[in-house]
């Protein structure tokens, strides 16, 4: 199954956490799950903050790029629209809140799930867990809002 980030146009596919034309970032791929988007992610030993547990930017990383892309494909839902459908609903991060449960064990994959739980004008909330080995690590809150038509005017050479 093709996955949201997968319908991102070129020119918005270039995020560190989504962007599947950026060869240093995460190229997370999130796909519905019932009324669930899932991701999942396995972290590399690098990721490392004290050994044998998950730097938490990684997890805030994960947490926000799955939210924003779950923001975009609840509209297109709501709308009844498929995801290469114009107009296009791009979504950017305007808060992201983490709570940290538990240590993040690195050794294994991660799953994201996500849900929207408010949509309004621009506005989109999502609730997204993340969880290892089965137990939910980190919990999150993004409001995802639909970038401003001028948002990231003339922007520099995208990194490659
Ligand atoms: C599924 C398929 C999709 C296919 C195609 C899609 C294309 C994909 C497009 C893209 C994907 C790639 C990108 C991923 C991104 C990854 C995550 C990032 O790293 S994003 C970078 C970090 N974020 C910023 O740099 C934002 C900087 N901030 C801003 O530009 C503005 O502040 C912005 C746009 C967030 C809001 O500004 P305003 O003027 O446009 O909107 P106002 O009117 O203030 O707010 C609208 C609503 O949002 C709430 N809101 C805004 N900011 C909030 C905040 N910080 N906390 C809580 N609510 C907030 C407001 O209260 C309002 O809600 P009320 O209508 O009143 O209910």
């Amino acid at each position: 199954m093709d996955a949201f980030q997968d319908h991102y146009p070129d020119a918005v596919a270039h995020c560190f956490g989504c962007g599947r034309l950026n060869a240093h970032g995460h190229q997370i791929k999130t796909v519905w799950n019932g009324d669930e988007t899932v991701t999942r992610f396995t972290p590399e030993p690098y990721h490392t903050a004290i050994p044998g547990f998950v730097y938490g930017g990684l997890v805030a990383s994960l947490i926000d790029c799955h939210s924003t892309a779950t923001a975009a494909a609840a509209m297109y839902r709501q709308d009844g629209r498929g995801l290469d459908t114009l107009p296009p609903f791009r979504f950017v991060t305007g808060s992201l809140h983490v709570d940290y449960l538990k240590p993040t064990p690195i050794d294994g994959a991660l799953e994201i799930r996500g849900r929207a739980v408010e949509i309004k004008g621009r506005k989109v909330v999502v609730e997204t867990e993340l969880r290892a080995g089965g137990v939910v690590t980190a919990r999150g809150t993004v409001v995802a809002v639909q970038m401003p038509a001028d948002f990231g005017a003339a922007p520099p050479a995208p990194h490659r």
